[in-house]
């Protein structure tokens, strides 16, 4: 029997990776797609969004969430029986996408591919690392020399510069495809120092496109046909040798909640002061706007905020606002919680 064709969509907190799967979906041109979706937190709002953009060839079964923690630590647990069910499904999907969690190490996921469970049904297409150009123009994940030289010295041991530094390389070692994302936010010039601060951390023969707004012809993701899990030696890891469990104590997510709000500028206006003053680095989420009959979708990478409505509120569902924040451990959620509130309630006093 033909294995199905998996293909990983890692990229940092925010990069673009449901924007691109997205467009993959709206191109699918017939083929059958499922998509198995990680979140770091909780609550599981890239599903919601998947679900609620309304492409007709792609149901509800076809979207799967793993909720439960960052996909790499809980491949036993929760991945493994979510490919076994998409696999053994009488009408199993032609190809799979997993979209990781913005903190995945992607080479554990990579793994599991190994294991007897799918070795035999599934195989790594490939592995696709969204990078948010803008991001890395404006320094996220370059290390402060000076401040890791202080660190290094205070401890010997430490062997990565910065969280966010250390999931960069991670993602980008793992990539046999690199999509440079957010072009449309960059000069030309910008772009080359981008581009050679990426490629520095890509593998040997690994690719690199460029892209805005995730659109990339569905030809040049799917069907790289590499099959990585026969090659992960050649996929270094900072964890290599290392337990294949890491914890995710670099980063700290929870959820406000909140009513119907007035209007989604000076809400965007008042999360853009807290996002800034406790640089959050992902805020996501649904809003209920009075008055309007389809739910806002609010997105915030660092300080780029976007809203637009998407589905209508169904009958009975209840009109509330939830908004998961994703920051490096601590933030000071204490005081970040009451700020959200605010803004939740009280946008048109
Ligand atoms: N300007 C611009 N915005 C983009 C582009 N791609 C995605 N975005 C926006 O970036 C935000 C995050 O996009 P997502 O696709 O949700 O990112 P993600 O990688 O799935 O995020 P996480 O799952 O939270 O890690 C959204 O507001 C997108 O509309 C792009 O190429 N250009």
């Amino acid at each position: 029997m033909a294995k199905i064709p998996t293909t990983v969509v890692t990229g940092f907190l925010g990069a673009g990776k449901t924007t691109l799967i997205r467009s993959l979906l709206e191109n699918a041109g017939g083929r059958r797609l499922a998509v198995v979706v990680n979140e770091f937190g909780d609550v599981g709002v890239d599903g919601e969004i998947l679900r609620g953009c309304g492409i007709e060839t792609c149901s509800d079964d076809d979207i799967v969430e793993l909720a439960n923690g960052c996909i790499c630590c809980t491949v036993a647990d929760d991945f493994l029986p979510t490919m076994r069910k998409l696999i053994d499904r009488a009408d199993p999907p032609e190809h799979i996408l997993v979209e990781t969690s913005g903190l995945a190490l992607p080479k554990p996921l990579v793994k599991a591919f190994t294991w007897p469970e799918v070795r035999t049904r599934a195989t790594v297409d490939g592995v696709i690392a969204l990078i948010d150009a803008d991001a890395v123009a404006a320094g996220r994940f370059a290390h402060d020399e000076a401040a890791l030289d202080q660190a290094r010295r205070a401890d010997a041991t430490l062997d990565h510069e910065t969280p966010l530094e250390e999931l960069f390389e991670e993602q980008l070692a793992c990539a046999d495809l690199v999509v440079l994302n957010k072009t449309d936010l960059l000069d030309a010039e910008v772009m080359v120092r981008v581009e050679a601060e990426v490629r520095a951390h890509m593998r040997p023969g690994a690719k690199l496109i460029h892209a805005a707004h995730g659109r990339v012809d569905p030809a040049v993701l799917l069907g790289l046909g590499v099959a990585a899990e026969d090659d992960l030696d050649s996929r270094p890891s900072h964890h290599d040798g290392a337990d294949d469990d890491h914890d995710h104590d670099d980063f700290d997510t929870f959820v406000v909640s909140g009513e119907e709000i007035a209007s989604p500028e000076v809400l965007s206006d008042q999360l853009a002061g807290v996002i800034a003053e406790h640089d959050i680095l992902r805020l996501k989420g649904v809003v209920a706007v009075k008055g309007k009959p389809s739910r806002l979708i609010l997105q915030a990478v660092g300080p780029r905020i976007q809203t637009y409505f998407d589905r209508p509120w169904r009958a009975g569902e209840a009109r509330v606002s939830r908004l998961v924040v994703i920051a490096e451990k601590g933030v000071d959620r204490a005081a970040v919680t009451p700020r959200m509130q605010e803004a939740l309630i009280a946008t048109d006093a």
